[in-house]
């Protein structure tokens, strides 16, 4: 039935056919048995053929080669190979998992370049100016579905309809056709929710789009059933019933390729054989395409063990397993001839082709909006990102605002008070210049702090507290502490050694927390100092004598009791907007990536650049709204000293967002996948935080550790930030405009590293 459909297709009179004819190598004819249909095929086994000829056809590759991995240790995947499809056909690439078919592909579409050879790709070469090759006039469906599951049917078609140049209206009409066409759900239907055959058949629609002249289709049945399988082949028919269009479709299924006009057979990157099928079938005498194969790849494998031995006798003889009876194997690239080139481009400019600039008019600022569509779309119906894009500056704020920073309170500490017989409560009324139950007044004072007094009968047990983690001091007062302080104050100088000795409180810590040890040293001091200028302003004496002859000021910058929020709070709201930014970046790219729409993206023509611009414009928004909502969290809801101007604040948050996109792009240039990159990321973190004087002060670094911290990306801008809030300095001030030189700097190098490992990956 196929070949029937296919002998309707194609005629002595149908475009393709003329075009492969005209000028080009005769294609070759055969005869189906049941009635003599005239069957074109390829100009194959043409041994002399010129650049104009090779434009004329849909694709033609000339001694390809291909290698992955490094020169030393090269994995060749292409080799010598030579492929024809003429315009107007339905080329079939065959061959088992692994010998190249995708690879060949993807250097067809122009995503990967050969190491030696050429291709002609619709008259010009993938990847020039003006030959629409990585680009409209190529319709693409790579192996895997490379959509985004978060996009319904119609999404996704509007986003390939953009950036193919079409109107919505276009889309809309050609969305309505290949729902038809092609069996599909509603158009609202997210890509996520549909069976496997049915997303299978969304990529193929959105390959289909945009109606382009040459459909490359990698493995498009894969897994799909044999009724679907079939109406996939007759709509390649149809759409090549016309002759303008060309599709070039790879399968394991070697049978389902009959209803291919030509195929090609494809084993260890050399095509062993490319004709049209009946032909193939006829010339070596089997009764399927398997059974060719198998009879190719013996003599193959036949071949190579020859020239093993040759070589291996001769010592110099090359190994050439390439079929020299079907491939189309020219023993050199010849040049055109002289005026050809000028004579062809004349010839482009008058052709049909050119209407693909005509009819897909693709203006960058349509590709923009698409690209700024698809972005904020994907992050709108991924919950999870929205939380992660506003919840998460919120709740980092508000969670240090409220936990880092603040006194720590319910301490703890065990009383042995002997001044008072143990059983025997304090008295209430301990006011006035009253010399009595001092250790009682002292404690009196100390409950104005955060602490919680326990009694105990003796200094072991009130010890054996601190011992079991039940407390965090203990004080001891001996049995007449109140006589021998007062002895000591009357006494001054003439005091003995006993008197100063008893009249000491005495305090055993638990200093395993240093915070909590010199947090419970000051409330002591504190309590002890307020207990005895209370008592001697009781007493009219003068409250000085109480007082450590060291007078502290008013500071000229901070607060009179500074606090550890406001010194850590510049880092970390830069740490929080850098690092934000590190993971949005990166997850988008390196997401895209690995669902396979960058790669779609690009084979449709857009460039990295329109690519990567479009996240920066994307996050920038987000960005943006972040550093708003860090702002008002901390200055305004969280009251963070702020003496410096707000919107040097603010600039200085953007651009360590933009330092962070930057770095983000690293990431992403650098990983496979997201958990290489989350390791990168989180394994960056640690000591960005530790290194940057964000939770603790440089200077208390060893020198070169405190050199070389000064070089990353956020302790300058730290100390600039710390400036800004806590002094007001502004932006003359050479502490602040060196955080941001700083991050600038970083900008570039980071900027500069993503696309110098690019340049690194595609070499
Ligand atoms: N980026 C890459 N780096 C290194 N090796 C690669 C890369 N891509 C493919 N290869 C290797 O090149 C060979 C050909 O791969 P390719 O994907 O082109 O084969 P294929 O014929 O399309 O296979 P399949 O039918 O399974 O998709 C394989 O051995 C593969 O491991």
């Amino acid at each position: 039935m196929a070949l029937n459909v296919r002998s309707k297709s194609l005629s002595m009179d149908s475009p393709k056919f003329a075009a492969a004819t005209q000028k080009a190598a005769p294609m070759e004819v055969t005869r189906e048995d049941a009635g003599a249909v005239p069957v074109p095929r390829p100009p194959l086994n043409s041994q002399v053929s010129t650049v104009w000829q090779r434009k004329q056809n849909a694709v033609c590759v000339r001694k390809a080669c291909k290698r992955y991995g490094t020169n030393s240790n090269p994995h060749v995947v292409l080799e010598n190979l030579n492929m024809t499809v003429p315009k107007g056909s339905i080329y079939g690439l065959l061959g088992a998992s692994g010998c190249g078919k995708t690879t060949l592909l993807t250097c067809i579409v122009g995503r990967r370049r050969l190491n030696t050879g050429e291709i002609w790709v619709l008259g010009g070469k993938p990847g020039d100016p003006g030959s629409g090759v990585p680009g409209p006039r190529v319709g693409y469906m790579p192996q895997e579905i490379a959509l985004y599951g978060e996009f319904s049917i119609q999404e996704t078609m509007m986003y390939f309809g953009w950036i193919m140049g079409l109107s919505t209206e276009k889309v809309d009409e050609r969305l309505s056709f290949l729902l038809k066409f092609l069996e599909l759900p509603s158009r609202h239907r997210l890509v996520k929710t549909l069976s496997g055959g049915q997303q299978r058949r969304v990529s193929l629609s959105a390959a289909l789009v945009h109606d382009p002249e040459l459909l490359i289709l990698d493995e498009p049945t894969v897994g799909v059933d044999p009724v679907l399988r079939q109406s996939i082949w007759e709509h390649l028919v149809a759409i090549t019933k016309d002759g303008n269009k060309t599709v070039i479709i790879t399968t394991h299924y070697i049978e389902e390729a009959r209803q291919a006009h030509a195929i090609g057979l494809m084993r260890g990157g050399r095509l062993l054989a490319e004709q049209s099928p009946e032909s193939m079938l006829v010339k070596f005498n089997c009764d399927s395409l398997e059974d060719v194969f198998l009879k190719l790849s013996r003599e193959q494998t036949n071949k190579q063990q020859v020239a093993i031995q040759a070589e291996n006798s001769a010592h110099a003889v090359p190994i050439g397993g390439q079929m020299d009876a079907e491939v189309v194997a020219e023993p050199a690239l010849e040049s055109s001839q002289p005026g050809e080139e000028e004579d062809f481009s004349y010839k482009q400019d008058e052709s049909p082709q050119s209407g693909w600039k005509k009819n897909l008019k693709l203006s960058s600022s349509n590709i923009f909006k698409a690209l700024l569509w698809k972005n904020f779309m994907w992050m709108w119906r991924n919950p999870g990102i929205i939380l992660f894009v506003v919840g998460l500056p919120i709740i980092q704020v508000v969670l240090f605002c409220v936990a880092v920073g603040r006194d720590p309170a319910g301490l703890t500490l065990a009383i042995v008070n002997h001044d008072t017989p143990f059983g025997k409560s304090c008295p209430t009324d301990l006011t006035g210049c009253n010399l009595t139950h001092m250790a009682c007044r002292f404690l009196d004072n100390l409950r104005e702090y955060p602490v919680v007094l326990e009694s105990f009968r003796d200094v072991e047990s009130a010890k054996n507290a601190i011992k079991a983690g039940h407390a965090w001091g203990a004080l001891y007062f001996t049995e007449n502490y109140t006589d021998a302080l007062v002895a000591r104050a009357a006494l001054w100088k003439d005091a003995d050694e006993e008197t100063l000795d008893q009249s000491e409180m005495r305090v055993w810590q638990d200093l395993s927390n240093k915070h909590i040890g010199l947090m419970l040293q000051r409330y002591l001091h504190q309590s002890y100092e307020s207990f005895m200028k209370g008592l001697l302003t009781a007493c009219k004496e003068n409250t000085e004598l109480v007082e450590v002859p060291v007078k502290f000021l008013q500071p000229v910058y901070g607060p009179a009791v500074p606090n550890f929020t406001d010194f850590a709070a510049p880092g970390v709201m830069l740490t929080i907007i850098f690092f934000l930014a590190v993971a949005l970046m990166s997850g988008a790219m390196i997401i895209e990536r690995v669902e396979g729409l960058l790669e779609r993206s690009l084979v449709c023509g857009i460039t990295p650049l329109e690519i990567l611009t479009s996240h920066v414009v994307t996050q920038f928004v987000v960005m943006t709204s972040q550093c708003v909502l860090v702002i008002v969290f901390t200055l305004a809801v969280f009251n963070i000293t702020c003496e410096g101007p707000v919107y040097l604040v603010g600039l200085m948050l953007m651009l360590q967002g933009l330092c962070g996109m930057c770095f983000g792009m690293v990431i992403s240039c650098l990983c496979e996948n997201e958990r290489t990159a989350t390791y990168l990321g989180l394994g960056s973190f640690l000591p960005i935080v530790m290194l940057c004087g964000i939770i603790w002060p440089v200077e208390g670094m060893n020198y070169y550790l405190r050199t070389m911290s000064s070089i990353l990306p956020l302790t300058y801008p730290t100390e600039s930030m710390r400036s800004i809030l806590a002094r007001g300095w502004t932006i003359e001030q050479p502490v602040v405009y060196h955080g941001f030189i700083t991050i600038i700097i970083w900008v570039f190098v980071f900027s500069s590293a993503s696309v110098l490992i690019l340049k690194i990956r595609k070499n």
